[in-house]
């Protein structure tokens, strides 16, 4: 890519591409080509088309996705499957109808099986079955890798896939029903810790900020108090609780969104799909790469790190009617390192920078 190079980021207002657009602004790239969802839906095939044709970009990093929590999974399955699959099938596909140079798809790490030997090599791909609560966005991210793999083999397309463990930072989403494990950890510990403190300007701040369906910050306290209790953060005579999904002990990775930026800025600046396997292989598969820190931590040992950090003084209360998902599944990031690329910011820190940043 050069400094001019037309680049189309799909989804530059979420968490990954919101941070990708950063990187390479401060890389020096200038040349952006943006759409918000409203302006224009990449579900339309034929929307897509016209944009493609008549914006020509150069290189495509699709950022954008239905994407969700456990619970959202789990819970708008078709909602998930069908987007997906749309989305990239009418990204990826205009892309190579219109000449793009180089495209940057993005997966996710629940492609591999429920039981995946650990830690997932990019070669575990289809090896077993899926987990469930995430198996329709699952089958479409390994449908979205094949769909690259197989214009690159037939086309002599250059689009290549990454495969992202948990990614949190700026800008993510705090819904308390749809939301990732940590910013949901971060918005309950802070409710929970102005419940304590009985600072109701600060919650009535967060609700304005961030709505909350059926109440907003006009509401009166019994009614705040109710929906919150709903969402799991709870006040009574043993003091402020806050729920914690399912048991506590599955492990999870967890990438801060920068540095998931900086590794796809350089991936798009220093691989090739004819990079991603051996000249004279018969078979070509499982071309893509793993994105995460090969680190983990239990959701118990994740809440009580929030809880200090956010300074909750309260309880922790596990859920087992919510579902745990994956036990485990932490990413073999061998490949990206011998790349050269390693994770710069450790969960503690990224942690402590997103607390700040949700309170700024
Ligand atoms: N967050 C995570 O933990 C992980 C994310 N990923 C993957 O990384 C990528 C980015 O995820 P993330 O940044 O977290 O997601 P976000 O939900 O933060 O952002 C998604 C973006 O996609 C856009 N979008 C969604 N649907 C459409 C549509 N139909 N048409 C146009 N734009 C649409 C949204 O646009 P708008 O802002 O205008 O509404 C938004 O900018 C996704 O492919 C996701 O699967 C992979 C692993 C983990
Ligand atoms: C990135 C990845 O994200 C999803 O998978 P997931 O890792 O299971 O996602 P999660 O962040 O929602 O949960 C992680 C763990 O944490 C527990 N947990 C505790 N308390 C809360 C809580 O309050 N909210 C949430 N969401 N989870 C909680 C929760 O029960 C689970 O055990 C995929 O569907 C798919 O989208 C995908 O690829």
């Amino acid at each position: 890519m050069d400094k001019n190079s037309k680049i189309y980021i799909a989804g530059h207002r979420g968490l990954v591409g919101s941070a990708i657009l950063k990187q390479l602004k401060a890389k020096g790239y200038s040349n952006f080509l943006l759409r918000t969802h409203a302006e224009l839906d990449l579900v339309d095939a034929n929307a897509v088309g016209e944009f493609f044709a008549e914006e020509k970009p150069d290189y495509v990093i699709l950022a954008a996705a239905k994407v969700g929590g456990i619970v959202a999974n789990n819970t708008y399955r078709g909602d998930f499957i069908y987007s997906n699959l749309m989305i990239q099938n009418n990204v990826v596909h205009h892309s190579y109808l219109n000449g793009v140079k180089k495209l940057l798809f993005l997966g996710s790490t629940c492609i591999y099986p429920k039981e995946c030997p650990q830690p997932m090599k990019e070669d575990y791909l289809l090896t077993d079955v899926l987990e469930y609560t995430n198996e329709p966005y699952a089958i479409a991210k390994i449908a979205g890798i094949k769909l690259c793999e197989s214009y690159n083999l037939q086309y002599g397309t250059n689009y290549i896939s990454v495969m992202p463990t948990n990614l949190y930072g700026p800008n993510d989403n705090f819904d308390l029903e749809k939301s990732h494990v940590l910013p949901a950890l971060i918005r309950k510990m802070h409710l929970g810790k102005a419940l304590e403190q009985n600072d109701w300007e600060a919650i009535r701040a967060d609700l304005k900020n961030r709505p909350i369906e059926s109440v907003d910050e006009k509401a009166n306290e019994e009614a705040i108090l109710q929906t919150l209790k709903k969402y799991g953060v709870t006040t009574g005579k043993d003091g402020v609780s806050v729920e914690i999904w399912g048991s506590g002990k599955p492990m999870r990775e967890f990438l801060w969104s920068e540095d998931m930026a900086e590794a796809c800025v350089f991936i798009m600046e220093n691989r090739n799909f004819e990079d991603t396997y051996e000249s004279g292989q018969k078979e070509i598969r499982n071309t893509h790469i793993n994105i995460g820190t090969g680190k983990d931590v239990s959701i118990k040992e994740l809440a009580e790190t929030i809880k200090r950090q956010v300074g909750f003084d309260g309880s922790l209360q596990f859920n087992a009617d919510k579902p745990d998902g994956t036990m485990k599944k932490l990413t073999d990031v061998s490949k990206l390192h011998e790349l050269g690329w390693k994770h710069n910011i450790e969960l503690e820190d990224g942690i402590s920078q997103m607390y700040q940043w949700y309170t700024s």
